[in-house]
């Protein structure tokens, strides 16, 4: 590693000229892309020559099993300044609120509701912004997810970030993310996702102040998109929407950190470089980003309110078929046709547990309470569904006519495994102790036939 003094400390790219500037996207889910920043970088015809263009270092990312089938294999090749290995010994750190501790006690069968995590009032980064909500599972059994959510108002400045427990599904609900990684940027805004594979090194910037949101670590299979079935080849997220950046890189040293994600602890590590050094890549093992306005949204235009599964994004498969370690689910604006229906959400318990959250409008099963940044837990068989103004409101509609939804954007981590929320998350401010208060004024309206 370099000695660093502060005279050689550089000032951080989004101050400075010289940093990561987005290149632009390719297009295409879980495809075989090959970038360059420099002209002449990518090897031809191999991936690992005695001498690297340009004096770069070859370096392989994997992200499944050399062994995978072929179909589940992910890996790239990046041609970098600096090879990853290359910073200081690795150090304990903490930040109180971004952690993986579901607990192993007994976990409430409650619906449980958030109203939005408040935006911080002193400067507060990316990652010192993350805030374990739920969880279950482990990275060591490598299966289950974290649920975190966001609230930052500062870009992050010398130091980078990246979890090598599981990839990174990013929800922004309030303001622009930025997220300069090894392997390009990613400009991301409210309604649309990012993901970040496990391992990938990046550091967020936010060029609009404060940002909120959502964030999924998946510390099992990485997500895909879902087969289709009987909708066929075309419809729900569709594979040419999805974007992973061209290469780009930025050439700084000084004294920064490199924090990591490991094991559900986090590590910092001194780092005499930027790690964004990776002047060209290619390979199947990329972050991309998503508009979820392109969701391609299918429904009933009969009768009945379809299984959720019908707006599924991205699975996260189990070892049981059709049965997800993460479903990524949304709830996007719609019309309502169905006749002789109740049109909402109905009343439902559900074997799997779904956390969900509202990036923008309002949710068609909740009439108030659950507001853009906020979220609830549904667990495993825990009644749940609309609440007493919606359910009075849809039983008397006027079904002659359509109904749109419109300027809305819910979504919903829906998991195999009982979602466990955080000592934390339990005990917060902002958690909605009267949820179940929205259920309370449904009345009795049975009147026994007489015979
Ligand atoms: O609001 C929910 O609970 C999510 C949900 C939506 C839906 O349309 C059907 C089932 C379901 O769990
Ligand atoms: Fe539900």
């Amino acid at each position: 590693m370099n000695a660093s003094t502060d005279d050689n400390v550089i000032p951080m790219p989004h101050a400075d000229a010289r940093g990561m500037q987005p290149r632009g996207y390719m297009s295409g889910f879980g495809n075989h892309f090959a970038t360059e920043a420099e002209a002449g970088t990518l090897p031809e015809g191999q991936n690992s020559p005695q001498r690297v263009a340009h004096g770069l270092y070859a370096e392989q990312l994997s992200g499944s099993a050399f062994t995978a089938p072929r179909a589940e294999n992910r890996r790239s090749w990046l041609y970098r300044i600096r090879p990853a290995a290359m910073h200081g010994p690795f150090e304990r750190c903490v930040q109180p609120r971004l952690h993986d501790d579901f607990g192993d006690g007994p976990v409430s069968p409650d619906q449980m509701r958030w109203s939005p995590m408040p935006l911080p009032e002193t400067p507060v980064d990316f990652v010192d912004g993350l805030y374990t909500v739920a969880g279950n599972g482990s990275a060591a059994a490598q299966t289950g997810i974290a649920v975190r959510v966001y609230a930052s108002n500062t870009s992050m400045q010398g130091r980078w970030y990246y979890s090598a427990d599981g990839e990174q599904l990013i929800v922004p609900q309030q303001g622009r993310l930025r997220i300069a990684t090894e392997m390009g940027v990613l400009d991301v805004e409210p309604q649309e996702i990012a993901v970040i594979p496990r391992g990938v090194r990046f550091r967020v910037e936010l060029p609009d102040g404060p940002a909120r949101g959502y964030l999924c670590e998946n510390f099992g299979a990485h997500l895909r998109l879902p087969d289709l079935g009987p909708i066929g080849s075309n419809g729900l997220a569709n594979p040419r929407d999805f974007l992973s950046p061209q290469a780009a890189y930025e050439d700084l040293e000084g004294d920064f950190e490199l924090v990591a994600k490991f094991q559900g602890h986090l590590w910092r590590a001194d780092i005499g470089h930027s790690p964004l050094d990776v002047v060209g890549w290619h390979g199947n093992y990329a972050p991309y980003k998503y508009d979820l306005r392109r969701f391609n949204t299918i429904g009933s235009i009969s009768f009945d309110h379809p299984d959720p599964s019908i707006f599924l994004v991205l699975t996260s498969p189990s070892d049981t078929a059709g049965v997800g370690n993460l479903d990524f689910a949304i709830f996007p604006p719609r019309w309502l046709v169905q006749q002789h229906t109740f049109r909402p959400p109905w009343f439902h318990r559900n074997v799997a547990s779904e956390f969900m959250g509202l990036v923008h409008g309002e949710y068609d099963a909740k009439a108030e309470g659950f507001a853009p940044g906020g979220c609830s837990l549904h667990n495993c068989m825990t009644g749940h569904g609309p609440d007493a103004a919606t359910f009075e409101k849809a039983s008397d509609a006027d079904l002659s006519k359509p109904d749109v939804i419109r300027d809305t954007m819910a979504f919903m981590f829906e998991s195999r495994a009982v979602i466990r929320p955080t000592q934390q998350a339990v005990d917060a401010g902002h958690r909605q102790r009267d949820y179940q208060a929205c259920w309370a004024g449904l009345k009795r309206n049975f009147s026994a036939p007489r015979g």
